[in-house]
């Protein structure tokens, strides 16, 4: 059981993290390389910060179509920290760019990194990061579909985030929380997604030595319960195949509406148990999702695939990618760059059902929180368990 949800089991409630208190608009804050960044409105919450329109400063206010945003925590928190050791390490736009001319990719849905660093307000320090300012997330999207993505949508998806993993696994790094509430659709170009959120991002190969299997009893199930990978309900640290097992159960509840085990959610070991008999029996798995008529045969490939990796093997990109372009060309399609979100006709599955350790964790807010059309209840958004970081990483200066 984690630390947070032990100490809602004890009776005790979890140890609170601070939230960046509202900065004013015009507010400006000067990064580590002495550039000045001017703050607008703010335009989302987190479980620990505030995310804020901003623009390099100027004169002008910054408006709502601003190009950038700024994450601000109090400097003492830890998730911050951790996903800007990843932006540094892995997000500098000529890097990317690098990356993108090298295997020939118009796009690479990776939020670029301009800067960062630590601000004084009020007798109190906060650490920020500037990154790219995107638009709506999927799992809006998803909800505004009556819970189902097309099945072209849902490949193509797959492509974009195989590109994105592809990236970040050769920059050392893995995402270990894909799910639709952390894919963000551009601001400008609703045909481009972006993987966001590295607030769990793992180093499973520093300076390119892999990390060896080991089971932490206290780490089990990190990551969001229905998504996460059975690497991490075993407490093992998230590698290379635990993101692409965590995109197949996307990529199945993206087409179908509803993966199995989302019936009890409140019981990890059997969300683990449910997840080890869908990778024994595959085929069985697929006969639970679908009808023997809609049943994608790229999607059973695909997780057979992973199925055969072992934890510090290097995943078969080119061949995955293969597999669900061999799913775009059974029902006709291409990858044509647009990203098409009509509704699938059917019926709508029922909400999932909230997760202990959500409720235990406490949800975080979007920010204001909304509720769809017609329906008086924001959806429920799938959580993420977030272990604290290390004491000693929270001393660590900043990454080069
Ligand atoms: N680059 C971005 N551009 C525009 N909005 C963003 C961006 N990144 C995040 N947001 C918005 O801010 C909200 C909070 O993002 P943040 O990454 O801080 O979330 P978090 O702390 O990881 O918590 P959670 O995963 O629960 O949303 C997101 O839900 C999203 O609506």
């Amino acid at each position: 059981m984690p630390p947070k949800a032990k100490a809602a089991a004890k009776g005790r409630a979890p140890a609170k993290r601070k939230l960046a208190e509202e900065f004013p608009p015009g507010e400006v804050l000067i990064d580590t390389g002495k550039k000045s960044w001017k703050i607008g409105a703010p335009i989302g919450q987190g479980g620990f910060g505030l995310i804020y329109l901003a623009e390099e400063n100027s004169s002008k206010q910054v408006g709502v179509d601003a190009r950038y945003v700024i994450k601000v925590e109090p400097s003492e928190n830890g998730p911050l920290f951790s996903e800007l050791k990843f932006y540094m390490r892995a997000a500098k736009p000529d890097q990317i760019q690098q990356w993108m001319k090298s295997h020939k990719l118009k796009h690479l849905g990776v939020p670029r990194y301009w800067g960062s660093g630590l601000h004084d307000k009020g007798g109190k320090r906060y650490r920020f990061m500037v990154i790219d300012r995107l638009g709506i997330d999927l799992q809006k999207k998803f909800d505004e579909c009556n819970r189902r993505f097309p099945r072209k949508l849902v490949l193509q998806l797959g492509l974009r985030l195989l590109d994105i993993l592809e990236y970040i696994h050769d920059h050392e790094y893995v995402h270990a929380d894909i799910k639709a509430s952390n894919l963000m659709l551009s601001h400008s170009d609703l045909n481009q997604v972006f993987l966001v959120d590295y607030g769990l991002a793992y180093r499973y190969a520093p300076d390119g030595v892999l990390k060896v299997y080991k089971e932490d009893p206290k780490r089990c199930h990190d990551g969001t319960i229905e998504f996460t990978s059975i690497d991490a309900h075993k407490g093992a640290s998230p590698c290379r195949r635990s993101d692409l097992e965590i995109l197949s159960y996307c990529m199945v509840q993206w087409l179908c509406g509803r993966l199995p085990w989302e019936d009890n959610l409140r019981d990890p070991l059997y969300v683990r148990d449910s997840k080890i008999q869908s990778r024994e029996n595959v085929s069985e798995f697929m006969t639970k999702c679908f009808s023997s008529q809609d049943k994608p045969v790229e999607i059973q490939k695909f997780m057979e695939e992973v199925k055969r990796l072992d934890y510090q093997d290097k995943p078969p990109y080119d061949h995955l990618r293969s597999i669900l372009r061999s799913g775009l060309k059974a029902i006709k399609a291409e990858d044509n760059d647009k990203l098409d979100f009509a509704s699938v006709k059917g019926t709508a599955s029922p909400p999932s059902q909230v997760n202990t350790l959500t409720e235990r964790c406490g949800p975080t807010l979007a920010y204001p929180p909304r509720a769809p059309r017609g329906c008086c209840k924001p959806p429920r958004r799938p959580q993420a368990y977030r272990p604290s970081p290390p004491e000693h990483l929270l001393l660590m200066p900043p990454a080069r």
